[in-house]
């Protein structure tokens, strides 16, 4: 860059850093571009006339660093894992105190938080920031969830708040806490993600398997859906996959498309956090499950001939895709998609405690609202759900929930049993109900559990009628 210096540089010009950079340029910044392989930063520049003037590709990181205004943001964009903290050494002996490092990539919190610690102590201000949103959020308005020191955030406000996304024009992003509260909530936001895609890919299956439905017929039932409580990107989404033909066959493009899910990391890690934490994340759990079994294309085809007679067995399926057929599964994957939200929002909130945070769960509401992928109009219900004032211990405790779960159980109840009748996989639909089950009953069975633990490893139990741990001298077996 010759004269004048650039307000930020993004490293990592893959699908994200590219369109970011892109997003940052249009709003007015000078925007330094480095990438490891180098030819891509020059691309971005030269693919963007209109933007070519604040696109300033450099083809050594050296120059980019100095190509920057001080002190300097540097935006990191390129995969999780070893690669942030390879350009971590690479950037850092080439900074100065007072400048500010963010890696907007998705990250596991548990990095963030030690790349914050390795990072005290040399005056840079380490950033975590989860980003939602795809290619298109990127370049026109992502979510952003912000962790780090509140007195960076503040610096990086004025170049964050225009480039997101906006919600009746207020920007969806936020500062949510700090070290790795950023990242620790968009992992949970992707596992939320997970939960709902799987969802509606268990309500697909029972319209294909158990209903006999085309896609392009499902197409329409999903853009009907669009229209009222279902609203959202995922369901818009589903809706235009389910259209779409394949120009070589002919067929629906859905139906040439193998059957194995891919996944970088973040729904485990959601899980992994959950189950530290000892929150029954149970629709997250068979997201990741089933994008783990779905990877096993080849033994599940084994397995299928294993059990070919399995079917025989079976009464005939008793989905129907009637208006009423239609409206039962509806109102059976609203109701599911609470209490899987329901669930990702308790493991915020856990997380909120156990890492002192003090997450801004109905501000994290407002700022999935636009932009992120799993941006609806439901996330509005829990922005207020959040916002009367009462603590919200659950959000089916709540009264914006607890009505419409009361009602729609019953349809989610006759949907999963209709599934599991006619053999149709539904593990997501399943464990929402069962974890609602679970959740509204007083008295659990793990009363027998803790018998058993104190039978053969004296663990002790708790009785009703008694203070303090008790041992059972059990009969020998
Ligand atoms: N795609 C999406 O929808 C979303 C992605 N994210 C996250 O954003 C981050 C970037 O993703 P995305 O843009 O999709 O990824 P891409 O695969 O499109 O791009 C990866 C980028 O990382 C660079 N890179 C990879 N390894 C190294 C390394 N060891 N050293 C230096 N640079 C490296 C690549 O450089 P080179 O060109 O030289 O290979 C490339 O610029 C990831 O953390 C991802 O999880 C977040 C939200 C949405
Ligand atoms: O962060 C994202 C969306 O929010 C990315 O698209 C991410 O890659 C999605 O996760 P996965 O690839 O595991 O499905």
């Amino acid at each position: 860059m010759s004269d004048s210096k650039a307000d930020i540089g993004v490293i990592g010009m893959g699908t994200m850093g590219a369109m970011l950079a892109l997003n940052i340029a249009e709003e007015g910044f000078a925007t330094a571009l480095f990438n490891r392989t180098t030819s891509k930063a020059f691309g971005v520049r030269d693919d963007n006339p209109d933007l070519a003037a604040n696109l300033h590709p450099e083809e050594t990181l050296e120059g980019f660093v100095a190509s920057l205004k001080i002190p300097r943001v540097v935006l990191i964009m390129v995969n999780a894992g070893k690669p942030v903290d390879e350009q971590i050494e690479h950037l850092k002996p080439l900074l100065d105190a007072g400048d500010i490092v963010i890696d907007g990539g998705n990250a596991d919190f548990n990095d963030t938080v030690r790349r914050n610690r390795a990072m005290e102590g040399s005056g840079i201000h380490f950033v975590g920031m989860g980003v939602s949103g795809g290619e298109q959020g990127a370049r026109h308005g992502p979510s952003i969830m912000v962790g780090g020191d509140k007195a960076v955030w503040e610096r990086l406000q004025p170049i964050l708040e225009p480039v997101a996304a906006k919600y009746d024009g207020v920007p969806c992003v936020a500062w949510l806490g700090t070290d790795g509260a950023g990242h620790f909530v968009k992992t949970i936001h992707n596992g939320i993600e997970y939960a709902d895609m799987q969802m509606i890919a268990e309500i697909y299956g029972i319209l294909r398997d158990g209903a006999g439905m085309a896609a392009p017929d499902m197409a329409k039932v999903f853009a009907d859906w669009n229209t009222r409580g279902l609203s959202s990107y995922l369901i818009e989404i589903t809706a235009t996959v389910l259209a779409e033909t394949d120009e070589e066959t002919g067929k629906p493009l859905v139906d040439v498309i193998v059957d194995e899910a891919g996944q970088k990391g973040t729904g485990r890690w959601s899980v992994i956090e959950a189950q530290k934490l000892g929150i029954g994340a149970t629709t997250l759990e068979s997201a990741v499950s089933a994008r783990g079994v779905s990877s096993r294309r080849e033994e599940r085809a084994e397995v299928e001939k294993i059990y070919a007679d399995a079917k025989t067995h079976l009464p005939a399926s008793t989905f129907k895709a009637d208006a009423e057929g239609l409206t039962e599964l509806e109102e059976a994957l609203e109701t599911a998609k609470i209490i899987a939200y329901a669930q990702g929002y308790a493991i915020m909130a856990a997380a909120s405690l156990e890492w002192k945070w003090d997450l801004p769960l109905g501000v994290i509401a407002r700022i999935w609202r636009a932009g992120c992928i799993i941006r609806s109009s439901f996330l509005d219900d829990i922005a207020k759900a959040y916002e009367t004032g009462e603590t919200v211990i659950n959000l089916l405790q709540t009264p914006t929930f607890s009505g419409r779960v009361s009602k729609g159980q019953a349809a989610l109840r006759r949907v999963v049993s209709k599934a599991a009748l006619a053999g149709v996989p539904v593990p997501a639909l399943a464990a929402a109900l069962s974890y609602f089950d679970d959740y509204r009953r007083a008295r659990g069975t793990a009363n027998l559990v803790q018998g058993q633990r104190d039978l053969f490893g004296a663990h002790t139990y708790h009785r009703f009628d008694k203070q303090g741990p008790q041992h059972h001298i059990w009969p020998a077996v």
